[in-house]
């Protein structure tokens, strides 16, 4: 590749070593500090800002998230290094970076999306439409970042990245020692002082161009910002960067890409940092990643194999494509986790045949020298059930399902035929209960969902039905489901048998459908969505609604559950209860058993294939489980007593009330029948 096709990586590449030794002297030289924000600022990606700090500081530079020894380099420099003389011990996702779109192992799909918005507003500049935000989610390693750079490469734009401030730079600060004066909380200076920093980083970034140097076209002009680290006082107060981004988005110059990694049950960071309604407000677009798909990891992993094996005079060895293909499946998607692992088994003394990952059970490479050992008529989904039931291989990803799939692959459930001879034979009485082998482990598929069994088993109580085509089954599958309940409703045995009582749920509702028992059989059901568990809601209003209550009535100091069955539906029935009209209300609402209330066919809300199943709940649920907060048993509702919501006119209810109305200090007495007494309140 031409230097000139480099763009401006290249130059920057080549003015960064001109410039950094003249500044880190000048710093180093005059005692003179540097600000974070000047960091984050000049660094125009996390190496330079990293190779800056640690020359400035004489530290280490800091290790990127899940990449061997050294840190970052700029793509455009990794191109000149291909080929020449690259230090061996070069980490291969950097030796091997993309280079051109075509090269990136992300599906064209996204990457086009990605390129269309960039386009649209990266020439927005100038006409003062304020600044555009972009989030990129999707999990980890699987080329956002790598996305970003080469598109921004192609757009002859470079990239300012903000890099959180480390400690060592703080110590660099002279409010750092003012920080240890017992006067001030240092806390509060840590974590204001990131948000400070980072908040001045936007603005620079937004307001001045960079220093223009010879060499530089004006296309260079244009920049994306990109934040991929967030201050860690975001996730304690989200609003800190609502309120900067709010700002943003007003005056901003150009756009700005935050990149959020998921995590393995779900995308709860995105969630957290940019919830639905700040999406909305601020126009923040959102593209969602998917892993990498396991053709385009071989493809990349058996072009690295083969460049290196070449360059490597003998040293190296290009794998299998079994060994490949297992250390795909064991990456997950993730395409650095498996450069890693392939430049990690390279080692001479390392080969594959000894590496890891080649199974402990020594069966990678032996199972797929024999491909025709595999049964017929087994196609890709029978080929992933064996993947997903092996064992992880070490040094591979721990493997994780969206709740999506894993509730797919219970319901679906599905089974190939026993060989001949292999058949076993149940009694002629039990003859009903014969199934063929089934192809999942729902043990697995329950852990992998990292979930808990009693919340999986929920999703499968929401949706299981229309798997079903005869009512027998479904009859039987709801005795299973009833059990594995009761199995787990007596608390001291719960956390011993919250196992079985997922393993009751789910075995036996694959094992009642009956339509799907033989492989050669399977109906189709075709595709059918699945919804959250409508318990979900339930439980959210009636905690909702418990907290209202005692917030109301507080001064009649009756438990939650004697406020809402017996005080609140008797204020219902007086005709002028005389409340205040958040108590009028709420009594109207919740103290009716009206018919005309009573719902219809239920909206249920769909569950996404990348939906982490906890959205409604707290999670202090998690811990709890269904069982506890079932309506009526009132022992344990986490919210209870402590978290009280304020409700407007809630101060002082029932200060002004007339003696035809029930009294605070009749609470007792309310408690006994006897002395609720209709007539004597009722003015009808
Ligand atoms: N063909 C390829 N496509 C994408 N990335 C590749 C490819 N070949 C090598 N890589 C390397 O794989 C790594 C992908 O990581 P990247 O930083 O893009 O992931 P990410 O999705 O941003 O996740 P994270 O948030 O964890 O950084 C990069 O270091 C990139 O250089």
């Amino acid at each position: 590749m031409s230097k000139l096709s480099l763009g401006g990586k290249t130059s920057s590449g080549k003015l960064s070593s001109w410039v950094q030794p003249s500044f880190g002297d000048f710093f180093g030289g005059s005692g003179l500090n540097t600000l974070p924000s000047t960091k984050g600022l000049s660094g125009e990606s996390k190496s330079k800002a990293r190779s800056s700090s640690a020359d400035v500081g004489g530290k280490k530079p800091k290790k990127r998230k899940g990449e061997p020894q050294t840190s970052k380099p700029e793509p455009g420099v990794f191109s000149s290094r291909r080929g020449s003389e690259e230090n061996q011990d070069e980490p291969w996702v950097d030796v091997h970076a993309p280079q051109t779109q075509a090269e990136l192992a992300v599906h064209k799909k996204k990457v086009e999306e990605v390129e269309s918005w960039l386009r649209v507003h990266l020439d927005l500049k100038g006409t003062n439409k304020g600044g555009a935000v972009l989030l990129l989610t999707g999990p980890s390693g699987c080329g956002k970042t790598a996305t970003v750079r080469v598109l921004a490469k192609d757009a002859c734009c470079h990239i300012q990245e903000w890099t959180n401030p480390t400690t060592a730079e703080y110590r660099t600060d002279d409010s750092f020692r003012e920080s240890f004066d017992p006067a001030s909380r240092f806390n509060s200076f840590h974590s204001s002082s990131q948000t400070a920093a980072f908040q001045e980083f936007l603005l620079r970034a937004n307001k001045y161009s960079r220093l223009q140097m010879s060499g530089d076209d004006g296309a260079q002009e244009r920049k994306i910002i990109l934040v991929e680290d967030f201050p860690n006082q975001f996730y304690r107060q989200p609003g800190c960067l609502h309120d900067i981004l709010r700002r943003f988005v007003r005056t901003g110059r150009c756009p700005l890409v935050f990149i959020v990694s998921d995590s393995l049950s779900g995308d709860t960071s995105s969630r957290l940092l940019f919830p639905k309604d700040i999406q909305e407000e601020l126009s923040i677009h959102n593209i969602s990643f998917n892993p990498v798909a396991p053709t385009s990891m071989m493809k990349v992993l058996s072009r690295i194999a083969t460049v290196e094996a070449s360059k490597s005079a003998g040293r190296i060895s290009v794998p299998d494509k079994a060994a490949l293909e297992q250390l795909c499946s064991g990456s997950s998607g993730d395409i650095r986790s498996a450069i890693n692992s392939l430049q990690f088994s390279s080692f001479t003394d390392f080969s594959l045949e000894k590496s890891l990952w080649a199974s402990k059970k020594g069966k990678s490479s032996t199972s797929a020298a024999k491909p025709s050992a595999r049964p017929k008529g087994r196609g890709r989904s029978a080929k992933s059930t064996e993947v997903l039931e092996e064992s992880p291989a070490i040094g591979g990803k721990d493997a994780s399902l969206f709740l999506f799939r894993a509730l797919g692959k219970i319901l679906y459930c599905k089974r190939e035929s026993y060989e001949a001879g292999d058949v076993p034979k149940l009694p002629a009485h039990l003859s009903e209960h014969q199934r063929d082998k089934l192809l999942v482990d729902p043990e697995l598929v329950i852990e992998r969902s990292h979930m808990s069994g009693e919340f999986f088993n929920l999703y499968l109580h929401q949706n299981y039905v229309d798997f079903f085509s005869d009512v027998e089954d479904v009859a039987r599958a709801s005795e299973y489901l009833s059990d594995a309940d009761f199995l787990t409703a007596e608390w001291t045995s719960r956390s011993t048998m919250l196992e079985y009582g997922s393993s009751v749920a789910t075995r036996g509702l694959i094992h009642s459908n009956t339509a799907r028992a033989q492989a050669a059989h399977q109906s189709s059901v075709g595709f059918k969505p699945l919804h959250k568990p409508h318990w979900l809601h339930i439980n959210k209003t009636y905690r909702e609604n418990y907290l209202t209550a005692q917030s109301l009535f507080i001064s009649f100091c009756l438990t939650p559950v004697s406020l809402v069955t017996e005080l609140v539906p008797y204020l219902a029935k007086l005709s002028n209860p005389m409340r205040n009209q958040a108590q009028i209300t709420f009594i109207q609402d919740v103290g009716h058993l009206s018919l005309r209330r009573l719902p219809g066919r239920l909206k249920l809300e769909a569950l996404c294939d990348k939906d982490p199943g906890l959205l409604d709940l707290d999670s202090d649920h998690e811990e709890t489980g269904p069982q506890s907060t079932e309506p009526g048993t009132q022992t344990t509702l986490p919210g209870d007593t402590t978290a009280v919501p304020t409700l407007p006119n809630s101060q002082e209810p029932g200060g002004d009330l007339p003696a035809s109305q029930p009294q605070p200090t009749t609470a007792e007495a309310l408690l006994d029948e006897e002395d609720l007494l209709i007539e004597e309140y009722d003015s009808d």
